[in-house]
Protein backbone atom coordinates (compact mmCIF):
# COMPACT_ATOMS: atom_id res chain seq x y z
CA UNK A 1 0.00 0.00 0.00
CA UNK A 2 1.69 3.16 -0.69
CA UNK A 3 1.28 7.01 0.61
CA UNK A 4 -1.52 8.85 -1.03
CA UNK A 5 0.64 11.92 -2.62
CA UNK A 6 -1.91 14.45 -1.02
CA UNK A 7 -1.05 13.78 3.00
CA UNK A 8 0.93 16.11 4.78
CA UNK A 9 -0.16 15.69 8.28
CA UNK A 10 -2.51 12.98 10.53
CA UNK A 11 -5.55 15.24 9.07
CA UNK A 12 -4.88 14.10 6.04
CA UNK A 13 -4.68 10.25 7.07
CA UNK A 14 -7.93 10.89 8.90
CA UNK A 15 -9.63 12.09 5.58
CA UNK A 16 -7.98 8.95 3.35
CA UNK A 17 -9.05 6.49 6.72
CA UNK A 18 -12.80 7.75 6.22
CA UNK A 19 -13.14 7.13 2.78
CA UNK A 20 -11.72 3.66 3.09
CA UNK A 21 -13.41 2.02 6.00
CA UNK A 22 -16.44 0.74 6.49
CA UNK A 23 -19.02 3.17 7.78
CA UNK A 24 -19.58 0.66 10.90
CA UNK A 25 -15.70 0.47 11.62
CA UNK A 26 -15.24 4.21 11.20
CA UNK A 27 -17.94 4.78 14.29
CA UNK A 28 -16.01 2.35 16.19
CA UNK A 29 -12.52 3.84 15.56
CA UNK A 30 -13.47 7.73 15.06
CA UNK A 31 -16.39 7.67 17.64
CA UNK A 32 -16.52 8.63 21.22
CA UNK A 33 -18.74 8.62 24.29
CA UNK A 34 -22.84 9.92 23.88
CA UNK A 35 -22.34 13.49 22.61
CA UNK A 36 -18.16 13.43 21.98
CA UNK A 37 -17.81 16.71 23.22
CA UNK A 38 -14.56 15.62 24.93
CA UNK A 39 -13.43 14.01 21.95
CA UNK A 40 -13.79 17.42 19.92
CA UNK A 41 -12.33 19.32 22.67
CA UNK A 42 -9.13 17.00 23.15
CA UNK A 43 -8.24 18.29 19.77
CA UNK A 44 -9.64 21.77 20.20
CA UNK A 45 -7.57 22.77 24.07
CA UNK A 46 -4.20 22.13 21.48
CA UNK A 47 -5.11 25.25 19.70
CA UNK A 48 -5.84 27.33 22.48
CA UNK A 49 -2.90 27.28 23.92
CA UNK A 50 -0.37 29.87 22.34
CA UNK A 51 3.11 28.87 22.03
CA UNK A 52 5.97 31.70 22.67
CA UNK A 53 8.59 31.59 19.78
CA UNK A 54 12.53 32.87 20.48
CA UNK A 55 14.82 33.80 17.95
CA UNK A 56 18.40 33.68 17.24
CA UNK A 57 19.01 30.85 19.09
CA UNK A 58 21.61 28.18 18.19
CA UNK A 59 19.97 24.35 18.15
CA UNK A 60 22.38 22.73 15.95
CA UNK A 61 22.63 19.98 18.57
CA UNK A 62 19.33 19.77 18.78
CA UNK A 63 17.27 16.16 19.39
CA UNK A 64 14.49 14.63 20.71
CA UNK A 65 15.82 11.60 22.83
CA UNK A 66 14.61 10.84 26.74
CA UNK A 67 15.51 8.32 28.84
CA UNK A 68 12.10 6.86 29.85
CA UNK A 69 11.93 3.24 32.58
CA UNK A 70 14.96 2.02 31.26
CA UNK A 71 14.55 2.97 27.47
CA UNK A 72 16.90 5.21 26.01
CA UNK A 73 14.35 6.37 23.09
CA UNK A 74 15.02 8.60 20.09
CA UNK A 75 11.76 10.51 20.63
CA UNK A 76 8.58 10.95 22.85
CA UNK A 77 5.75 9.49 20.32
CA UNK A 78 4.69 6.58 21.71
CA UNK A 79 1.76 4.53 19.63
CA UNK A 80 -1.27 3.90 22.56
CA UNK A 81 -2.90 0.52 23.25
CA UNK A 82 -5.46 0.12 20.06
CA UNK A 83 -7.61 -2.86 20.03
CA UNK A 84 -8.18 -4.56 16.89
CA UNK A 85 -6.24 -3.07 14.66
CA UNK A 86 -6.98 -5.54 11.75
CA UNK A 87 -10.33 -3.47 11.38
CA UNK A 88 -8.35 -0.74 9.79
CA UNK A 89 -5.79 -3.49 7.99
CA UNK A 90 -4.97 -6.90 7.41
CA UNK A 91 -1.82 -7.01 9.57
CA UNK A 92 -3.10 -5.17 12.05
CA UNK A 93 -0.85 -5.06 15.24
CA UNK A 94 1.89 -6.71 13.28
CA UNK A 95 2.45 -3.77 10.66
CA UNK A 96 1.61 -0.85 13.24
CA UNK A 97 4.55 -2.80 15.95
CA UNK A 98 7.01 -2.58 12.69
CA UNK A 99 6.79 0.13 11.91
CA UNK A 100 7.55 1.69 15.41
CA UNK A 101 9.93 -0.61 15.60
CA UNK A 102 11.52 1.02 12.36
CA UNK A 103 10.71 4.41 13.56
CA UNK A 104 11.74 4.13 17.10
CA UNK A 105 8.48 4.75 18.51
CA UNK A 106 7.34 2.49 22.14
CA UNK A 107 4.55 0.15 20.73
CA UNK A 108 2.08 -0.56 23.40
CA UNK A 109 0.10 -3.79 23.02
CA UNK A 110 -3.73 -3.96 23.59
CA UNK A 111 -5.35 -6.86 25.72
CA UNK A 112 -8.02 -6.60 22.60
CA UNK A 113 -5.06 -7.18 19.85
CA UNK A 114 -6.29 -9.06 17.02
CA UNK A 115 -2.74 -10.64 16.69
CA UNK A 116 -1.44 -12.68 19.36
CA UNK A 117 1.13 -11.55 21.61
CA UNK A 118 3.94 -14.01 20.33
CA UNK A 119 3.51 -13.20 17.06
CA UNK A 120 3.80 -9.45 17.73
CA UNK A 121 6.65 -9.55 19.94
CA UNK A 122 8.35 -11.03 17.25
CA UNK A 123 7.84 -7.70 15.02
CA UNK A 124 8.45 -5.24 17.26
CA UNK A 125 11.83 -5.72 18.11
CA UNK A 126 12.09 -1.94 19.53
CA UNK A 127 10.52 -1.37 23.12
CA UNK A 128 7.16 -2.52 23.82
CA UNK A 129 5.03 -2.08 26.77
CA UNK A 130 1.53 -5.02 27.35
CA UNK A 131 -1.54 -2.86 28.01
CA UNK A 132 -3.90 -4.98 30.43
CA UNK A 133 -7.41 -4.62 30.72
CA UNK A 134 -8.32 -7.42 34.43
CA UNK A 135 -9.52 -10.12 32.78
CA UNK A 136 -12.79 -12.30 34.27
CA UNK A 137 -10.42 -14.51 36.72
CA UNK A 138 -6.68 -13.58 37.85
CA UNK A 139 -5.47 -16.68 36.29
CA UNK A 140 -6.64 -15.61 33.34
CA UNK A 141 -5.31 -12.02 34.29
CA UNK A 142 -2.07 -13.84 35.29
CA UNK A 143 -1.86 -15.91 31.99
CA UNK A 144 -1.64 -12.68 30.01
CA UNK A 145 1.13 -11.10 32.20
CA UNK A 146 3.39 -14.08 31.76
CA UNK A 147 3.15 -14.22 27.97
CA UNK A 148 3.83 -10.86 27.68
CA UNK A 149 6.66 -10.65 30.18
CA UNK A 150 8.27 -13.92 28.28
CA UNK A 151 7.45 -11.71 24.93
CA UNK A 152 10.00 -9.08 26.26
CA UNK A 153 7.77 -6.48 26.77
CA UNK A 154 9.23 -4.25 29.38
CA UNK A 155 6.14 -2.61 31.35
CA UNK A 156 2.97 -3.47 32.31
CA UNK A 157 -0.13 -0.30 31.54
CA UNK A 158 -2.70 -1.31 33.04
CA UNK A 159 -6.05 0.26 31.61
CA UNK A 160 -8.36 1.44 34.71
CA UNK A 161 -10.58 4.65 33.10
CA UNK A 162 -12.78 1.69 31.08
CA UNK A 163 -14.27 -1.03 33.47
CA UNK A 164 -16.94 -0.33 31.19
CA UNK A 165 -17.29 0.61 27.92
CA UNK A 166 -18.83 3.99 27.55
CA UNK A 167 -22.19 5.58 25.62
CA UNK A 168 -21.03 4.74 22.84
CA UNK A 169 -24.00 5.99 20.58
CA UNK A 170 -22.33 6.59 17.23
CA UNK A 171 -21.47 3.03 17.14
CA UNK A 172 -25.05 1.89 18.49
CA UNK A 173 -26.36 4.02 15.29
CA UNK A 174 -23.79 2.23 13.08
CA UNK A 175 -24.87 -1.03 14.66
CA UNK A 176 -21.13 -2.03 14.54
CA UNK A 177 -20.14 -5.54 15.33
CA UNK A 178 -16.69 -7.02 14.88
CA UNK A 179 -16.62 -8.44 11.83
CA UNK A 180 -16.09 -12.32 11.09
CA UNK A 181 -12.05 -12.91 11.58
CA UNK A 182 -11.24 -10.13 14.10
CA UNK A 183 -11.62 -10.50 17.45
CA UNK A 184 -9.44 -10.42 20.83
CA UNK A 185 -7.41 -13.28 19.82
CA UNK A 186 -5.24 -13.53 23.21
CA UNK A 187 -8.24 -13.45 25.32
CA UNK A 188 -10.86 -16.21 26.55
CA UNK A 189 -14.48 -15.59 26.09
CA UNK A 190 -15.88 -13.16 28.79
CA UNK A 191 -18.16 -14.78 31.65
CA UNK A 192 -21.73 -13.96 30.83
CA UNK A 193 -22.94 -11.81 34.26
CA UNK A 194 -26.30 -12.68 35.61
CA UNK A 195 -28.60 -10.67 37.85
CA UNK A 196 -31.39 -10.27 39.47
CA UNK A 197 -34.76 -8.32 37.73
CA UNK A 198 -34.67 -6.08 40.72
CA UNK A 199 -30.61 -5.58 40.34
CA UNK A 200 -28.77 -3.06 38.36
CA UNK A 201 -27.18 -4.21 35.25
CA UNK A 202 -24.32 -2.03 35.95
CA UNK A 203 -23.66 -1.99 39.71
CA UNK A 204 -24.45 -5.50 40.20
CA UNK A 205 -23.70 -6.41 36.63
CA UNK A 206 -21.41 -4.94 34.60
CA UNK A 207 -19.35 -3.43 37.87
CA UNK A 208 -19.53 -6.47 40.28
CA UNK A 209 -16.19 -7.76 39.63
CA UNK A 210 -15.00 -4.20 37.83
CA UNK A 211 -10.48 -3.91 39.00
CA UNK A 212 -10.11 -1.90 42.59
CA UNK A 213 -6.88 -0.86 43.84
CA UNK A 214 -6.48 -4.47 45.79
CA UNK A 215 -5.92 -5.53 42.35
CA UNK A 216 -3.24 -3.50 41.77
CA UNK A 217 -1.76 -4.62 44.71
CA UNK A 218 -2.77 -8.08 44.00
CA UNK A 219 -0.38 -7.27 40.87
CA UNK A 220 2.79 -5.65 41.89
CA UNK A 221 3.29 -9.05 43.82
CA UNK A 222 2.94 -10.71 40.58
CA UNK A 223 5.24 -8.75 38.29
CA UNK A 224 8.23 -7.49 38.50
CA UNK A 225 8.05 -5.25 35.12
CA UNK A 226 7.09 -1.40 36.11
CA UNK A 227 3.39 -0.69 36.29
CA UNK A 228 1.77 2.07 34.55
CA UNK A 229 -1.52 3.31 35.04
CA UNK A 230 -3.11 4.75 32.05
CA UNK A 231 -6.51 6.50 32.30
CA UNK A 232 -6.31 8.65 34.83
CA UNK A 233 -7.51 12.23 34.90
CA UNK A 234 -8.38 13.34 38.39
CA UNK A 235 -5.36 14.50 40.64
CA UNK A 236 -6.94 12.64 43.27
CA UNK A 237 -6.33 9.37 41.63
CA UNK A 238 -2.63 10.36 40.82
CA UNK A 239 -2.02 10.67 44.84
CA UNK A 240 -3.56 7.10 45.41
CA UNK A 241 -1.35 5.91 42.60
CA UNK A 242 1.17 7.39 44.47
CA UNK A 243 1.19 5.87 47.61
CA UNK A 244 0.51 2.21 45.33
CA UNK A 245 3.71 2.86 44.07
CA UNK A 246 3.40 3.05 40.59
CA UNK A 247 5.96 3.60 38.16
CA UNK A 248 4.18 5.96 35.68
CA UNK A 249 1.21 7.31 34.43
CA UNK A 250 -0.85 8.20 31.78
CA UNK A 251 -2.82 11.28 32.08
CA UNK A 252 -6.06 10.33 29.22
CA UNK A 253 -9.39 10.06 28.87
CA UNK A 254 -9.33 7.28 26.64
CA UNK A 255 -9.77 9.64 23.25
CA UNK A 256 -13.40 10.94 25.08
CA UNK A 257 -14.66 7.32 24.61
CA UNK A 258 -15.63 6.69 28.40
CA UNK A 259 -17.31 9.72 29.97
CA UNK A 260 -18.02 12.16 27.85
CA UNK A 261 -17.72 15.89 29.53
CA UNK A 262 -14.54 14.89 31.39
CA UNK A 263 -11.63 17.24 31.09
CA UNK A 264 -8.69 16.95 28.58
CA UNK A 265 -5.36 15.75 29.71
CA UNK A 266 -3.33 18.82 29.05
CA UNK A 267 -6.03 20.79 31.53
CA UNK A 268 -5.15 18.55 34.47
CA UNK A 269 -1.76 18.16 33.57
CA UNK A 270 -0.12 21.11 35.25
CA UNK A 271 -2.00 20.22 38.88
CA UNK A 272 -0.85 16.44 38.30
CA UNK A 273 2.76 17.76 37.32
CA UNK A 274 3.23 19.85 40.91
CA UNK A 275 1.45 16.27 42.69
CA UNK A 276 4.25 14.02 40.66
CA UNK A 277 7.31 16.09 41.25
CA UNK A 278 9.16 14.74 38.34
CA UNK A 279 9.18 11.13 40.54
CA UNK A 280 7.52 9.28 37.70
CA UNK A 281 7.18 9.68 34.49
CA UNK A 282 3.93 11.46 32.80
CA UNK A 283 2.75 9.96 29.41
CA UNK A 284 -0.43 12.22 28.07
CA UNK A 285 -2.63 11.35 25.47
CA UNK A 286 -5.75 12.35 23.47
CA UNK A 287 -6.36 14.40 21.30
CA UNK A 288 -2.75 14.66 20.07
CA UNK A 289 -2.32 15.33 16.53
CA UNK A 290 0.25 18.16 15.80
CA UNK A 291 4.37 18.04 16.50
CA UNK A 292 3.04 21.70 18.49
CA UNK A 293 0.55 19.68 20.45
CA UNK A 294 3.82 17.13 22.15
CA UNK A 295 5.48 20.28 22.62
CA UNK A 296 2.47 22.32 24.62
CA UNK A 297 2.18 18.78 26.62
CA UNK A 298 5.85 18.60 27.60
CA UNK A 299 5.94 22.54 28.41
CA UNK A 300 3.20 21.52 30.68
CA UNK A 301 5.01 18.45 32.01
CA UNK A 302 4.51 15.53 29.99
CA UNK A 303 7.48 13.32 29.35
CA UNK A 304 6.57 11.73 26.36
CA UNK A 305 2.82 11.45 24.42
CA UNK A 306 0.57 8.92 22.52
CA UNK A 307 -1.42 8.30 19.66
CA UNK A 308 -4.27 6.26 19.25
CA UNK A 309 -7.00 6.99 16.60
CA UNK A 310 -3.95 8.01 13.96
CA UNK A 311 -2.55 4.84 14.31
CA UNK A 312 -5.67 3.10 12.92
CA UNK A 313 -6.01 5.94 10.13
CA UNK A 314 -2.26 5.36 8.93
CA UNK A 315 -3.18 1.61 8.88
CA UNK A 316 -6.28 2.32 6.63
CA UNK A 317 -4.95 4.16 4.40
CA UNK A 318 -1.45 3.08 4.13
CA UNK A 319 -0.61 -0.07 6.46
CA UNK A 320 2.71 -0.78 8.10
CA UNK A 321 4.35 2.52 5.69
CA UNK A 322 1.32 4.52 6.69
CA UNK A 323 2.23 3.98 10.45
CA UNK A 324 5.94 5.20 10.30
CA UNK A 325 5.00 8.02 7.66
CA UNK A 326 2.52 9.12 10.84
CA UNK A 327 5.12 8.87 13.12
CA UNK A 328 8.15 10.28 11.16
CA UNK A 329 5.58 13.51 10.55
CA UNK A 330 4.78 14.21 14.01
CA UNK A 331 8.49 13.87 15.02
CA UNK A 332 9.59 16.46 11.71
CA UNK A 333 7.10 19.02 13.19
CA UNK A 334 7.99 18.42 17.01
CA UNK A 335 11.76 18.85 15.93
CA UNK A 336 10.29 22.15 13.94
CA UNK A 337 8.46 23.34 16.97
CA UNK A 338 11.41 23.18 19.05
CA UNK A 339 13.76 25.14 16.94
CA UNK A 340 11.88 27.92 16.32
CA UNK A 341 11.25 28.04 20.10
CA UNK A 342 14.70 27.51 20.94
CA UNK A 343 14.83 24.59 22.31
CA UNK A 344 17.56 21.97 21.55
CA UNK A 345 16.48 19.14 24.00
CA UNK A 346 12.84 18.48 25.56
CA UNK A 347 14.47 19.61 28.67
CA UNK A 348 14.84 22.88 27.18
CA UNK A 349 10.83 22.61 26.92
CA UNK A 350 9.21 24.37 29.74
CA UNK A 351 5.88 26.61 30.61
CA UNK A 352 8.03 30.01 29.64
CA UNK A 353 8.04 28.83 25.87
CA UNK A 354 3.99 29.11 26.18
CA UNK A 355 2.14 32.59 25.84
CA UNK A 356 0.77 33.62 29.32
CA UNK A 357 -1.94 35.93 28.64
CA UNK A 358 -1.32 38.84 31.48
C1 LIG B 1 -10.29 2.14 18.15
C2 LIG B 1 -9.70 2.37 19.51
C3 LIG B 1 -9.45 1.28 20.34
C4 LIG B 1 -8.87 1.49 21.60
N1 LIG B 1 -8.56 0.41 22.36
C5 LIG B 1 -7.94 0.59 23.54
C6 LIG B 1 -7.55 -0.52 24.32
O1 LIG B 1 -7.71 -1.66 23.94
N2 LIG B 1 -6.95 -0.27 25.52
C7 LIG B 1 -6.74 1.01 25.97
O2 LIG B 1 -6.20 1.19 27.07
N3 LIG B 1 -7.10 2.07 25.24
C8 LIG B 1 -7.69 1.89 24.04
N4 LIG B 1 -8.02 2.98 23.30
C9 LIG B 1 -7.69 4.33 23.79
C10 LIG B 1 -6.26 4.73 23.33
O3 LIG B 1 -5.29 3.96 23.97
C11 LIG B 1 -5.98 6.20 23.64
O4 LIG B 1 -6.15 6.44 25.01
C12 LIG B 1 -6.81 7.18 22.84
O5 LIG B 1 -7.10 6.69 21.56
C13 LIG B 1 -6.05 8.48 22.73
O6 LIG B 1 -6.78 9.44 22.06
P1 LIG B 1 -6.59 9.77 20.51
O7 LIG B 1 -7.30 8.68 19.78
O8 LIG B 1 -7.26 11.10 20.37
O9 LIG B 1 -5.12 9.81 20.20
C14 LIG B 1 -8.58 2.81 22.04
C15 LIG B 1 -8.83 3.88 21.19
C16 LIG B 1 -9.37 3.68 19.95
C17 LIG B 1 -9.62 4.86 19.06
C1 LIG C 1 -15.12 -2.77 28.59
C2 LIG C 1 -14.22 -1.82 27.84
C3 LIG C 1 -14.04 -2.22 26.41
C4 LIG C 1 -13.09 -1.31 25.72
C5 LIG C 1 -12.81 -1.78 24.33
C6 LIG C 1 -11.53 -1.31 23.74
C7 LIG C 1 -11.28 0.12 24.00
O1 LIG C 1 -10.57 0.45 24.93
C8 LIG C 1 -11.88 1.12 23.16
O2 LIG C 1 -12.57 0.78 22.19
O3 LIG C 1 -11.70 2.32 23.45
Amino acid sequence: MAIPNDIASLHDYERHAQARLSEEAWAYIYGASADEYTARSNESVYSAIKLLNQTLTDVSKGHTQLDLLGHRLAHPIMLAPVAYQKLAHVDGEIASATAAAAQGALFTLSTLSSSRIEDVAQCAQGPRWFQLYFQDSRAQTLELIKRAEKSGFSAIVVTVDAPINGLRNREQRAGFQLPDGVRAVNCQPERQRQINPDESMIFQGLMRHAPSWKDIDWLRQHTTLPIILKGLINPRDVSIALQHEIDGVVISNHGGRTLDTLPSPIEVLPRIHELTKGDIPIIVDSGIRRGTDIFKAIALGADAVMIGRPIMYALATAGALGVAHTIRLLRDELELTMALCGCETLSDITPDCLWQPA
